[in-house]
């Protein structure tokens, strides 16, 4: 087929659906186009940046009808910045539209069928973790059912975690210094940058709220930025792997108010550490732990292999459903405190627990599931790849009184298949990997176990999707999955889901 538009074009089109990361999708004489910031229902105006064989970019340049799901973007910089892509979408409109990308998913990749669910058409806003409808698969007949997703009620300023990359003041607008450098050093003037990196691409824009964040972060953000700027202190320079300053990761406890600064540098030493600790105590009388991060690597992870107090605790608490956790620099904690004890209450449910079952809880980070389920179960057993979150967990456990939680640090593909040797009959499984999914060997491993329930968490729909059918291939049934929406206003989707064994194989 010949491509039917250029480069530089002005075209009229459609809007006929959304990406997985949020761009409205349009098609002129049947070639696709990806158009930044529009929405379905929308017809507009755009101009073709860029063209590929399959499909090209365009950029929106007028809307000629508007979606009555539009609404004005309240942060300032979010046209800019990359860290929100659904703020000009109405929030009952994003859940619905979270909840028909994971159907979508399952049907696309699972290739399951999807027969149920209440949906309103509203993505109804729920509070407390409830669904709607309450059904439970075994009432509503074989097929998956996928609910509304479950919403918050004030879906601002409710992240827990900022972490920002820092750069130096840019170089044109400060009198020709390159990126801040002149020969190496800071330029006269420069100062430290952080916010999110720009919609695809490296370059960092300077914030200095956001409103998806925790204000208290906000403020130790700004507070870093200034002392390392009054310090002279370089920002590392991903290019030249110059430059010590990399990232500052903020945390603060909802329940506890306790706070952790961590800086990741690109160096063992930070000058004046002493100044960069006064100055923050001083600006923050929450913070309980400052720690210093090295990552020496020329990557794009954020956090080294070696973690240092700088002054103060190596772990701030929090506290979720009445469990306290103690939380280090590295470890795993969800972002979103309301919605998680929405997720993870969800998750106990579907365990079906009645005090005596074995558990195991794979990617188990600080132990957070594997404590919800224990006060249900018989035994849990959780694995986690990060030796520091196993410690936390095991700390977590006696923090709470629980005793009949255990943790092994390792890999769940090669601890999990060695349990099962050991004589571990799990009851439960429950799975809640990163984005990438399960590893093949722990599905294998799930499947020769044949625990009568597994619940899957997830953090990414299309591996979700992938998952559900090695397992249904292997004799599981998808019964129910819940969207929870941890992640408002961006394009991310959390589910969980439950399979039961169905008796038979394939
Ligand atoms: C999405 S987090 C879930 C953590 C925990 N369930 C929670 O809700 O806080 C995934 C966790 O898996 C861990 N992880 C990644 N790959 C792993 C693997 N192959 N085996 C065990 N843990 C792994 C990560 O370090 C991370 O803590």
């Amino acid at each position: 087929m010949s491509i039917p538009v250029s480069k530089n074009d002005i075209v009229t089109t459609d809007i006929i659906g959304l990406t997985h990361d949020g761009e409205g999708v349009g098609r002129v004489d049947g070639f696709t186009l990806f158009i930044q910031g529009a929405l379905p229902g929308e017809r507009v105006l755009a101009k073709v940046l860029k063209v590929k064989k399959q499909y090209g970019y365009a950029k929106l340049l007028e809307m000629i009808t508007t979606s009555p799901d539009r609404v004005a973007a309240p942060c300032e910089i979010y046209k800019q910045c990359g860290g929100c892509q659904l703020q000009h979408m109405d929030y009952a409109a994003q859940l619905r539209w979270k909840r028909q990308h994971v159907i979508d998913n399952l049907e696309r990749i699972g290739k399951l069928k999807v027969t149920g669910g209440k949906s309103d058409g509203a993505g109804e806003v729920l509070a407390e973790g409830r669904s709607a409808d309450g059904l439970s698969g075994s009432e509503a007949g074989p097929g998956v059912i996928v609910h509304d997703t479950l919403g918050m009620d004030e879906p601002w300023r409710y992240r827990n975690k900022a972490q920002v990359p820092i750069g130096m003041a840019m170089a044109a607008l400060d009198g020709g210094a390159d990126g801040g450098y002149v020969d190496g050093t800071p330029a006269e003037g420069s100062r430290l940058v952080g916010g999110f990196y720009a919609r695809g691409s490296h370059r960092i824009i300077d914030m200095d709220a956001c409103l998806i964040q925790h204000e208290r972060n906000d403020e130790a953000v700004r507070i870093v930025k200034r002392i390392g700027s009054e310090l002279g202190v370089t920002a590392y320079d991903e290019e030249s792997g110059g430059g010590l300053l990399r990232h500052v990761v903020v945390r603060i406890g909802f329940v506890s108010d306790e706070t952790m600064v961590v800086l990741v540098t690109n160096g063992k030493k930070i000058p004046q550490v002493e100044r960069w600790v006064e100055g923050i105590r001083a600006a923050l009388p929450n913070v309980k732990s400052i720690v210093q991060n090295i990552n020496m690597k020329k990557t794009n992870v954020i956090f080294g292999d070696e973690t240092k107090v700088l002054w103060g605790n190596e772990v701030i608490y929090d506290e979720l459903d009445g469990i306290r956790f103690a939380i280090s620099a590295r470890s795993f904690y969800q972002v979103n405190p309301a919605q998680t004890v929405a997720l993870y209450r969800k998750a106990v449910e579907y365990a079906g627990l009645t005090g005596k079952e074995t558990v195991i809880d794979a990617y188990c980070g600080i132990g957070t599931i594997s404590l919800f389920l224990a006060r249900q179960a018989g035994q849990v057993y959780g694995v986690e790849i990060v030796p520091e979150a196993i410690e936390d967990a095991k700390r977590n456990a006696v923090l709470n009184g629980i005793d009949n939680a255990s943790f092994e640090a390792g890999l769940a593909e090669v601890v999990i298949p060695r349990w099962r040797e050991e004589g571990i009959v799990p009851d439960v499984i429950v799975v809640d990997p990163p984005r990438k999914g399960c590893d093949q060997a722990l599905l294998d491993t799930i499947l020769k176990m044949r625990p009568e329930r597994v619940v899957y968490v997830s953090c990414n729909p299309s591996t979700l999707a992938r998952d559900l059918r090695v397992l249904e291939d292997g004799g599981y049934r998808t019964v129910e999955v819940q969207p929870v929406d941890m992640f408002p206003h961006t394009v991310h989707v959390e589910s969980v889901a439950l399979l039961v064994w169905n008796g038979t194989e394939g």
